[in-house]
């Protein structure tokens, strides 16, 4: 018998499978202390969660028979995916249920913003008829701007085309050629909100969307512009958006979501200008059916020893091809992320070549991994090389996988190389008998560098004194170059400096690098 606990709300519609099936026991608990959760976990296989259950570490950890646990909706945010993977805990979501829903509950939020329902109704309710106080604004002829165009905000336009707003969306895996499809305008997140009348944000919460909209992404925006955020609490940053609400800067917010949920005590809902509901998006019948359906399939089949539709965290390779292939995941995985971070432009094709002893090997886990690598500058933790094809496609990325004769005097190669509608870049990488990894060609310059810890790539114009001084200012700066590597095209020509040093730079150290004469373009990250 295998025991399923479930701590949050789900459809009892959806979850009816697992009911029905003779070798499952449920466990439905939806109010339980932290203590609680901890005890319940510790005999359960499969856990299922919505976002208000935290799968901390600890509650992971509890879980000595857990196998599976399963997201009945789209941001796992609320979990703790490398303390699963760490612990061989396979993580599923449901992608698609509520994506409608979603989209729907945004525009009921968007109308409300611009009509004032819900303050006019409040009015009401203390029986004051107040109609000067509530002139609201049409949505006809406004731009909407959309921040992530995945899967909700695609469904958002549409429906903002309906109302004849124009639209106007940043994501980066959308080009000129995929919004002019979808019916909208493709912006940089500069002119998104340079344009916006409305903002609302679709991304997951990750590393790189955390106070994506803050005081200095609000400054660019029009004055009396208006934001929502029906996706996660802290794409946009709360203080700002208090204060910009405050000084009349953002004329009002609808906000489905908050950095700590509950938030009844919130000071942003002291502000009239503010209408907020409690993370409603996904609250519908139909939605909450599908969800917890998708996801009920997925932990029936896990622990009856078949394979998910939907996982999150999953590394699927058989011992044998482990073995075989485990030296050089590592190194894929930082090729992918090494080039992600120098290719400019929207990503359009990922080739990734073999050569050497991987010529007769199936390569397809490394490619996988690589790929990991490169999406993962966007789309952080969700891709993992069990869902990083499906992710690809689903982003209109190619991928073209090839084995190559061509070994450069290498026993093993790999090269990752991707073409955007900009440029197309690569790096290749080996391992060196008895050394490690190394990466041993950036574009066409031969390099030698250790693919670990923090990193600056500088594109510049071979001249004297060109290093002397990004040496200073990296001095000034108090960063020791640990290592540099120089490579030229030819003298005088296009040349490139790689430098590993002992702390990570920030945005504002890069920015004075790329003001030095000769330089074109640096980049800086941190392979770990
Ligand atoms: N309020 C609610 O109840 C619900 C909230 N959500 C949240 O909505 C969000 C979006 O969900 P989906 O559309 O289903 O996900 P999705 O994965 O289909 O789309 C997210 C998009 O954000 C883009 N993105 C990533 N980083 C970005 C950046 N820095 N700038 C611009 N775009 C970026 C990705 O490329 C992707 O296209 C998630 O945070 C999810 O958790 C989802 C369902 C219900
Ligand atoms: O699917 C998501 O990401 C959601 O935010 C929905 O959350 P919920 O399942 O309603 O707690």
């Amino acid at each position: 018998m295998h025991r399923v606990l479930i701590s949050d709300p789900l459809s009892e519609e959806g979850i009816k499978p697992l009911r029905e099936a003779d070798d499952i026991e449920i466990i439905k608990e939806t109010s339980m202390s932290h203590e609680e959760l901890l005890e319940a976990v510790g005999s359960a296989e499969a856990l299922i969660v919505r976002s208000q259950t935290q799968v901390t570490r600890e509650v992971i950890e509890h879980g000595t028979h857990l196998k599976i646990i399963g997201r009945a909706g789209v941001g796992v945010d609320n979990i703790d995916l490398d303390a699963a993977t760490d612990n061989g805990v396979i993580v599923v979501n449901a992608p698609d249920g509520n994506t409608i829903s979603t989209a729907e509950h945004t525009m009921a939020m968007l109308m409300s913003l611009a009509r004032n329902i819900p303050q006019a109704y409040h009015q009401l309710q203390q029986k004051r008829w107040e109609r000067k106080k509530f002139v609201g604004v049409e949505l006809k002829d406004k731009v909407l701007g959309i921040v992530g165009f995945g899967r909700i905000g695609r469904e958002v336009a549409q429906r903002a085309k309906g109302h004849r707003m124009k639209v106007v969306a940043f994501d980066p895996f959308l080009n000129e050629e995929k919004a002019q499809k979808a019916g909208v305008t493709h912006g940089t997140l500069e002119e998104v909100l340079q344009q916006a009348d409305f903002l609302t944000v679709h991304t997951p919460l990750i590393e790189k969307t955390k106070h994506l909209i803050n005081e200095e992404a609000i400054a660019l925006m029009k004055d009396g512009a208006r934001i929502l955020n029906c996706a996660r609490g802290g794409i946009v940053e709360e203080n700002a958006l208090y204060e910009a609400v405050k000084s009349g800067k953002i004329a009002g917010a609808a906000l489905d979501v908050f950095e700590e949920e509950p938030a009844t005590e919130h000071p942003l809902l002291s502000l009239p200008e503010v209408i907020a509901t409690p993370h409603l998006g996904a609250s519908t019948v139909e939605a909450q059916e599908n969800v917890a359906t998708d996801v009920s399939a997925d932990v029936l089949e896990l622990l009856r020893g078949g394979t998910v539709r939907n996982p999150v965290n999953l590394p699927s390779v058989s011992t044998e091809m482990m073995e075989k292939l485990s030296p050089y995941f590592t190194l894929s995985e930082r090729l992918g992320s090494f080039v992600s971070r120098i290719a400019e432009g929207t990503f359009e094709k990922i080739n990734v070549y073999y050569s050497g002893e991987l010529l007769d090997i199936d390569t397809t886990p490394l490619t996988r991994i690589a790929v990991k690598g490169i999406l993962g500058r966007y789309i952080g933790s969700r891709v993992n090389d069990v869902n990083a094809y499906k992710t690809a496609a689903d982003k209109g990325i190619t991928i073209n996988e090839q084995k190559s004769t061509k070994t450069k005097g290498f026993t093993n190669l790999i090269t990752v190389e991707i073409e955007t509608d900009k440029e197309t870049r690569s790096a290749a990488g080996t391992r060196l008998n008895g050394l490690g990894a190394r990466i041993v060609q950036l574009d066409q310059y031969s390099i030698d560098i250790v693919p670990e810890g923090h990193l600056i790539v500088i594109h510049h114009t071979d001249q004297p004194g060109a290093i002397g001084r990004v040496g200073s200012l990296l001095a000034e700066q108090d960063v020791n170059i640990a290592t540099m590597q120089v490579g030229r095209a030819n003298e005088g020509g296009e040349a490139v400096m790689v430098l590993t040093v002992d702390k990570a730079i920030d945005k504002q150290a890069a920015d004075q690098l790329s003001e030095i004469a000769d330089i074109r373009q640096v980049d800086y990250l941190t392979l770990k």
